[in-house]
């Protein structure tokens, strides 16, 4: 498959999956860890969790590293779609040192040997994706687990109903992208939406992009607007969830403004659909495809990511 029919295919990979959900009573705080386009799952998962008031804490790890309170008690999650992503075994290594048995999701690698060798629960996923095509695969399993099954179904109907609508709004976004360094300004509740569509910018269009959280911009990146010289080579798209606090709302209109008075108008958008996983998963597939079609004005190739490689070859030196 190439990168657009993956792409196509991102709707049908969204189902729930056929695993026992985890009772979560009784875990002190939950962990997920992963990087590049396995990290994306934990973030998204931990917005949800919260979106949805689940009373422990989530952290979502890209890192070596587990903070000093994570000990036993604790639910780890280890997600490498390779299985070989060092930050994430690393990871799962100091979880096992701390008698903590990590939930394991990969499509083979280290990470499965692991699971193996220790008995940990090990996911499978299917093979031969670059690990930012298979989001759907990896969020299905984890949401499953922890319970988040029922809107799977209705949010995989409704995105593969929106495609069409989804496309055409993605190419227009990209052209407004094009020439410019894309900002994207979300609010925080989609700061991982957010973070979503500035890796997958910069790794299918080879481009940079940068993003900021409202209302924390209010207090710093607002007034770095007032350069020209700068301002003038972004182009600016601002996003935000319909159920954000009030005060939320009056910023993101307030920014609206502000951008309009400095000359660069931005494109504002929202997510659309029944529930908060409607909408998150809306904007996530909106922004693979902006994506996607701003490779093709370029004219990269959405797959290589040559300096990611290249430096897996200086590390492994
Ligand atoms: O997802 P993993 O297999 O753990 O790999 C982690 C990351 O590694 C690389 O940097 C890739 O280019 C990313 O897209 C990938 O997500």
């Amino acid at each position: 498959m190439n990168p657009w029919e993956m792409l196509e295919e991102f709707p049908l990979q969204i189902r729930s999956a056929k695993v026992e959900s985890l009772n979560m009573e009784g875990y002190r705080g939950i962990v997920f860890s992963g990087m590049g386009g396995s990290g994306i799952v934990g973030d998204l998962a931990k917005t949800l969790l919260e979106k949805h008031d689940t009373p422990i804490p989530a952290l979502s790890l890209r890192g070596y590293t587990l903070p000093p309170y994570v000990k036993e008690g604790w639910l780890v999650f280890c997600i490498s779609y390779s299985g070989n992503t060092e930050e994430t075994l690393s990871i799962a290594q100091s979880a096992l040192e701390r008698s903590i048995k990590p939930i394991c999701i990969s499509s083979g690698g280290k990470l499965m040997e692991l699971a193996l060798k220790e008995n940990l629960p090990h996911f499978s996923l299917p093979e031969g994706y670059p690990p930012r095509y298979a989001l759907g695969y990896m969020l299905s399993i984890v949401l499953s687990l922890l319970g988040v099954k029922d809107p799977l179904e209705s949010c995989s109907s409704f995105l593969k109903e929106k495609k069409e609508a989804i496309k055409e709004e993605a190419k227009k976004i990209a052209q407004s992208f094009e020439g410019y360094v894309p900002v994207v300004y979300a609010t925080q509740t989609l700061e991982s939406v957010a973070f979503r569509w500035k890796t997958q910018i910069n790794e299918n269009a080879k481009t940079l992009c940068y993003t900021a959280v409202l209302p924390e911009l209010h207090h710093n990146e607002v007034v770095g607007l007032d350069n020209p010289i700068t301002r003038n080579v972004c182009s600016f798209l601002l996003m935000f969830d319909p159920e954000e606090h009030p005060r939320v709302i009056k910023r993101v209109q307030i920014t609206e403004e502000i951008l309009r008075d400095f000359g660069v108008v931005p494109k504002v958008i929202k997510g659309e659909g029944e529930s908060f996983l409607h909408r998150i998963l809306y904007l996530v597939h909106l922004g693979d495809w902006v994506s996607l079609y701003l490779s093709e004005l370029y004219k990269y190739d959405p797959l290589p990511v040559k300096t990611i490689d290249l430096i897996k070859s200086k590390l492994s030196v």
